[in-house]
């Protein structure tokens, strides 16, 4: 299985991109990752924003690949579900299991209907740059508990 991350936008900040480094280095440990950015959409009413950017998140989906949105409105799950979200699908044949974070003004309708599973990492609304970090965190996460290693603490 391959881990694709897919995004809105440049990441802005260096310390942002640090911990994107960090995490992303050490998830490829263990599966393979990619990380694409669609293009931000920039001065343009909320909803054509919302609507260009989906479309180029859409352009850049793997064919087959299983898509996982972020989300506020998701799925709520702790860290030991989500390691087994993702072991079951390394486990099932996933070829390619593809996270998604919005950009400033999230998802349409039709691109959140294209999604196999929805996630929450909050009731929160979190910057969208900041959960590029937080999902990569929790990935990372979830890798060192499917093996049993020291790093998450009940
Ligand atoms: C600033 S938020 C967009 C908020 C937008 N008003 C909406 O309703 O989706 C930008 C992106 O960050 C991600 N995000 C923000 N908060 C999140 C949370 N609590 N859990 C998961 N993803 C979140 C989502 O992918 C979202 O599309």
């Amino acid at each position: 299985m391959k881990l694709k991350v897919l995004w809105v936008g440049k990441t802005q900040e260096p310390w942002v991109r640090a911990g994107i480094d960090e995490y992303s280095g050490r998830i490829k440990r263990y599966l393979p990752l990619e990380i694409q950015e669609a293009r931000e959409e920039k001065g343009g009413v909320p909803q054509v924003m919302r609507e260009r950017e989906c479309e180029r998140l859409a352009k850049i989906l793997p064919k087959g690949g299983r898509l996982v949105l972020l989300d506020e409105r998701g799925d709520a799950l702790t860290s030991p579900e989500f390691a087994n979200f993702i072991g079951k699908n390394r486990d099932q044949g996933t070829s390619d299991l593809v996270f998604a974070i919005g950009g400033a003004y999230g998802f349409t309708d039709e691109f959140r209907s294209r999604a196999h599973k929805t996630i929450s990492l909050s009731k929160m609304t979190l910057t969208h740059q900041m959960v590029r970090v937080f999902l990569l965190e929790q990935i990372y996460r979830g890798f060192t508990i499917l093996n049993g290693e020291p790093y998450h603490h009940e």
